[in-house]
Order: structure tokens, then sequence, then C-alpha cells
């Protein structure tokens, strides 16, 4: 199995996704890592919830070994066993994001010998984490241009701070990741959303944050994509706990979806909520960016083990995109460019390594 690797958690944006790369890449590479000064960037560092919950569902997928995994540590040791597929389950008790236990599980399934199931509880719309509105209608959409299939099911909705929101993950296995172009914009096609709000919240909220960001997204919408923002309160059997917010998605022509959100609080007026998300849709629409700034960084681990060469239009690179590469590069020998052309267009490029699953039952 060879050495371990020693990652420094402080490295760049210094949080829970380099912790969460390194154990996913640790996993599927059979390498083993030592992590240390982990999420040393954020006021309580160390291992959260969602964190510990999302690494010990990595070291049951792969028969693996995890030390120094309790709440609040700064440094683990995983060392990784055998892929196995199946049904695994993961309750962060918390609003931690189930979205965010995703992003460490899901590659290990990608590369089982059949096809997991992954039933995670806690928050589905938390800060600071991708909303699982914006995992099913971006992410999984790329990593099906990648070749990875997975359906995503909403069983119930749960924020902060009660969390109890529950998503069923369905994911098939692959034998390679394909590369990816997405070098053009192209026409927008979509322009859709959710404004939402639960508990005992009023709809009203929803109306105003879904209408502020119909006022701001009427500056890019065309003919053949109008705005339709769908506005909900959603019911108690629905959701846990109060919550609001929005989220946004657009689509073009050439296969480009990106995404923006916001969540309500009770010190931000819904409007506000409204136009931030907008606002952030609209620059990447502007910008004719073919990813959105959170696609970007989630895109990399995909990039880095596909079979080949992938090329993406990107706008400006942001932290954790920095931070996904460097841990990348570390584990595998994939390389990352980012070239500009004349006009500065950013494209960032990487050589896969094309991982093949090993593991891969044969049906006959
Ligand atoms: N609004 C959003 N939409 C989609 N994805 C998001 C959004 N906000 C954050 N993300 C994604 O969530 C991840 C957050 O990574 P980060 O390292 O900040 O994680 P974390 O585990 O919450 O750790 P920490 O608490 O240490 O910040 C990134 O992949 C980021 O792109």
């Amino acid at each position: 199995m060879g050495d371990t690797i020693e990652i420094d958690g402080s490295v760049l944006e210094g949080g829970g996704q380099i912790l969460r790369l390194a154990v996913s890449l640790s996993s599927l590479l059979k390498k083993s890592i030592k992590i240390n000064k982990i999420r040393a960037s954020r006021s309580k560092g160390g291992l959260r919830p969602q964190h510990l919950k999302g690494i010990q569902m990595a070291r049951e997928m792969c028969n693996g070994n995890l030390t120094g995994a309790v709440i609040e540590s700064t440094e683990i040791a995983f060392r990784p066993g055998d892929l196995k597929s199946g049904q695994f389950e993961a309750d962060t008790q918390t609003a931690g994001s189930v979205g965010l236990i995703m992003q460490v599980a899901l590659p290990i399934a990608l590369y089982g010998p059949s096809s997991t199931t992954l039933k995670l509880k806690g928050g589905t719309n938390a800060d600071m984490a991708p909303p699982i509105d914006h995992t099913m209608n971006v992410f999984l959409p790329m990593l099906r241009k990648f070749g990875g299939e997975c359906e995503c099911s909403i069983l119930k909705r749960g924020y902060y701070p009660r969390g109890g929101g529950i998503v069923e993950v369905r994911i098939s296995p692959v034998d390679t990741l394909k590369p990816i172009h997405l070098t053009t914009f192209g026409t927008l096609t979509r322009i859709w959303g959710r404004s939402y709000v639960a508990g005992s919240l009023p709809i009203k909220m929803a109306h105003e944050m879904a209408d502020a960001a119909q006022r701001i997204l009427k500056k890019v919408e065309n003919d053949n994509a109008k705005v339709n923002i769908e506005r909900v309160k959603e019911s108690s059997q629905d959701a846990v706990g109060n919550g609001s917010g929005i989220t946004l998605f657009a689509e073009t022509d050439s296969g480009c979806i990106l995404g923006a959100s916001a969540l309500g609080s009770k010190l931000i007026p819904s409007v506000e909520v409204g136009v931030k998300a907008a606002n952030e849709l609209v620059n990447t629409i502007l910008g004719e960016y073919c990813v959105d700034p959170h696609t970007q960084d989630q895109i990399i681990i995909l990039m880095a083990l596909a079979n080949g060469k992938s090329i993406v239009k990107c706008g400006p690179m942001t932290q954790h995109t920095e931070t996904a590469i460097f841990i990348a590069e570390k584990l595998t020998n994939a390389k990352f460019v980012l070239n500009e052309d004349q006009k500065h267009v950013k494209f960032l490029e990487c050589d896969g390594i094309g991982l093949k699953n090993t593991n891969l039952k044969k049906v006959s």
C-alpha cells in the first residue's frame, strides 16, 4: 500500500473540503493518509458532526481503518481497504449538510462493485454547503456528463438548527469516468427556481424572494427562457422546523447547467435573499461561464479521475477550486492547467488519470 501521505488541513481554504477530498481519493487509490490541522482556518476548528459522519461512512464503504475520528479532532489517520457496495446510513443529528456527506461518499460509491444506496440525515439546505437542490439540479447532471449515474430523492427537508432532513441517494458504479468538454456557453434555454418557506414562516416571504429574483433575472431571460420560479410553503410532513431560501438554475443549449442560491435568516429581509441569489446567477450568465463558482470546485475530483483531457470554460478560480486542485494533484498524477485566450477567457484543463473500476462485478 506504500507510505502514508501527510496532508496539511490548513492549506489554502483550510476547511472541511480538504478532508472530504483526501478521504475520497485515499479510498479510491488505496493510499493511506494522515491529515493534521483539520479545518484550521475555521473559527470552530476540527471535525464537526457532518465531517465526522462523512469520513466514518467512507471508512465503512472501503473496509478501512480510521483513527482520531472524534468531534473537534484536528488529526486523523485513514487506511483504506477494499471497496464495497450496498446500503450505508449517516445521521449528523444536527443541521450538518447532507450534501457535504455526499461529497465524500459519492465518488467512492462510483467505484464500488455494484450499486450503492446512501440514506443521509441532517440539513438539506444549510449555510456554506450545497443545497440539496443544487446537488440535484446542477451537480448530478454534471456527473452524468462524466458518465456517472446517480438518483437522489428528498424524503424530508431539514434546516438549521434542527436538521432532520432525509435524502436517499442511489449510485450506479462506473467502469471509468469520461472527460468533459464544456467550452461554449451557448444560449439560455431555461431559467427556473424554487423559493420556499417552512414551519411557521409565511408564504409571503417566498413571494418576496421570488419577485426580487425575478426582477433581476429579467435582464438575462429571452423568448425561449422565461424566468419560472416556484413559490412553496412546505408542510410539516415535508420539512422539519423553520427555514426559508431560494435556489435558482439556468440551462443553455450547449449543455451548461448553472445554479445559485441564498438562505433566509432573521437578519436578512426576504427581498435581499432573492437579490443575492439572482445576482450570483446573473454574474455567471453574463460572464458566459460554463460552470457556476460552486460547481467549479465540485467537479475537480471528477476531472482528476476521468479517462482523458477535460476542458471547462470558467470564471475566476475560487479558493475552494484551488484547494481541490492542490489535493487532487497531491494524491493523483492528474495535472491541472488554467489557460487564458487573447480575450482573457479562462479554460481549466485537466489530464485525468483514467481510474478504472477494478471492483466492478460483471453482470451476466
Ligand atoms: N450555495 C452553494 N451552492 C452550492 N455549493 C456550495 C454552496 N455553498 C458552499 N458550497 C460548496 O460546499 C463546499 C464547502 O466546502 P468547505 O470546505 O467550506 O466545507 P465545510 O465542510 O463546510 O467546511 P468548513 O465548515 O470547514 O467551511 C464546497 O464544495 C462549496 O462549493
